[in-house]
């Protein structure tokens, strides 16, 4: 959904798919989030970098409902008023999260977590007996070949490597077809090419849907190539691309370093 934003004296039509204004988090006195104010795009991968305690889990926590903001605004395509649903109203409207350590069900097969994850909403213990039906089993093909896993599809998740069971718990969350995925330290604990691929994967997602990544791995932020938004003491202290943004002082006083 296109929102309406008034640039200058002339509306224009921007395809923003999450808006968030003047979030502030206070825990007992202490903001985790000070007047936060951030929007992506639809189909934008955008790299959120900062140093630790700058606020980035608690502002994936208010986009997915797991914490309330004590003022602001977050909408969602325009409409949802995030701040007033729960954490399963917000999965429903298409807002996946990826936490960092990979949650797979380790001793069911690839294509069978998959397949799980297809049909979430219904009781799963009978599903995984139930017939595949050729919609499902073409949709498992097109996930497992999206997250690199075709070749490993009958093996079980718990005999994957770290990375693959990172891509594996991805291709679960796109199964629910979200339109925002929300991803934290996707490439911690990876190996050089996975973390390569892992950009490739992400990058592929983002053409059709929006990706968040939290990220302090500065070669993989690079190797994503998109604008990066860094954070500091709960609010945004600088935007655009990595260039731009590791040239900022600010950013070298707080988070790179000299
Ligand atoms: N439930 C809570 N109660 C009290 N303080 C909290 C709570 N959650 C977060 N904080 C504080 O809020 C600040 C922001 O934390 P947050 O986890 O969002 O930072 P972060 O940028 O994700 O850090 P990291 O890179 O280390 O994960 C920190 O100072 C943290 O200690």
């Amino acid at each position: 959904m296109n929102q309406l934003v008034h640039s200058g004296t002339v509306p224009t039509l921007t395809p923003t798919l999450l808006y968030l204004d003047d979030i502030t988090v206070s825990f007992d006195g202490f903001r985790a989030l000070n007047s936060l104010s951030l929007s992506i795009d639809e189909a934008e991968m955008r790299a959120i970098i900062g140093p630790n305690g700058a606020g980035k889990t608690t502002m994936m926590d208010v986009i997915t409902g797991k914490t309330r903001p004590n003022q602001g605004t977050a909408l969602f395509a325009g409409t949802h008023d995030l701040t007033a649903l729960d954490e399963a109203a917000i999965a429903q409207l298409g807002i996946g999260r990826k936490f960092q350590t990979p949650t797979v069900f380790e001793m069911h097969s690839v294509e069978d977590n998959i397949l799980l994850s297809l049909k979430a909403d219904r009781k799963s213990f009978p599903t995984l007996f139930s017939r595949r039906t050729p919609l499902e089993k073409e949709r498992i093909d097109a996930l497992l070949e999206r997250i690199r896993l075709k070749d490993h599809r009958k093996r079980k998740a718990s005999e994957l490597s770290h990375g693959q069971k990172q891509w594996l718990e991805i291709g679960m969350l796109l199964a629910q077809e979200p339109r925002v995925l929300l991803v934290d330290e996707p490439a911690a604990g990876m190996t050089d090419q996975e973390t390569a691929d892992t950009a490739d994967l992400l990058r592929e997602i983002a053409k059709t849907r929006s990706v968040i990544v939290v990220e302090h791995d500065m070669v993989f932020v690079k190797d994503l190539g998109v604008k990066v938004t860094c954070l500091h003491e709960g609010s945004v202290l600088a935007e655009g691309s990595l260039d731009q943004v590791s040239a900022d002082e600010r950013v070298i006083e707080v988070y790179l370093g000299r």
